[in-house]
């Protein structure tokens, strides 16, 4: 038999909205899967022919872009970041629902207008899409880059700016910060390997299994 088609999903939030579609899809990974005491990485599915991994989100895109992992689930913030070239999209997954959004602290919002911006300083986990955004109209952004926390950075100095995912709105609230505009609406993608899409015969299947477990999604 030939090695299993590798999936990469990432651990953390979007893993609990992503196994309810796997089921649909008839992927049932092995207990530890879902264990978080497990230590283990690489886990089998109820399907011989399928492996899941569990990695970091920003990761996932890495996997699967050199041929790792042969499938992944990653937000669409993360392909706007890495632009993979290797990698093909072809299934919104609508999950992982949430915006890339600027944010400034409220004080500085109610007298800001982001028209009269020529630079800004922005702390963000995502530099290559912030710079991409404000060059597009003529804004020069340096950017700090952070791993997390970014809502920090205003009040301690770091960066007046952020931009950084927004859901509920509650992380920007509970740090005095408002969203002063949306860079992209963010949903997870299924991710294929460009080369395993064309060399293995098992991957066409399995993205459609994808996209029919989309269609029959609880709305
Ligand atoms: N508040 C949110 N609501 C919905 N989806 C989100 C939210 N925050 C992040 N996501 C989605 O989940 C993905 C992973 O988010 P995030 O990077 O915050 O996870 P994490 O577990 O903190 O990652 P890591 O620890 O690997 O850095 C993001 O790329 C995005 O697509
Ligand atoms: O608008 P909200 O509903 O409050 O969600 C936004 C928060 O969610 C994400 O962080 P996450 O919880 O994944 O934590 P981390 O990135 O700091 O690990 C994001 O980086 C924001 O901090």
């Amino acid at each position: 038999m030939a090695d299993p088609i590798i999936i990469a999903v990432p651990k953390g939030r979007i893993l609990q909205e992503a196994l309810p579609l796997l089921a649909r899809v008839g992927i049932v990974p092995e207990p530890a899967f879902s264990d978080d005491a497990s230590r283990a990485l690489r886990f089998s599915t109820n399907r011989a022919d399928i492996d899941l991994i569990r990695v970091r989100a920003f990761d996932v895109a890495t996997f699967v872009a050199h041929g790792a992992a042969h499938l992944g689930i990653v937000g669409s913030d993360v392909l706007m970041e890495f632009a993979y070239s290797e990698l093909y999209a072809p299934v919104d997954l609508g999950i992982g629902h949430c915006r890339l959004s600027v944010a400034e602290p409220a004080a500085m919002a109610a007298k800001d207008d982001p028209r009269g911006w020529s630079h800004v300083r922005i702390a963000t986990k995502y530099p290559h899409v912030t710079r991409t955004h404000f060059e597009a109209r003529g804004v020069g952004a340096e950017c700090v880059k952070l791993n997390g926390a970014m809502e920090l950075a205003p009040v301690l100095g770091l960066a007046p700016r952020i931009v950084d995912l927004v859901s509920s709105g509650r992380t920007l609230k509970e740090n005095g910060l408002v969203e002063v505009e949306v860079i992209a609406e963010v949903t997870s993608r299924l991710i294929v390997n460009r080369a395993a899409f064309k060399t293995r015969g098992e991957v066409v299947p399995l993205v459609d299994a994808f996209r029919r477990a989309v269609a029959v999604q609880p709305a």
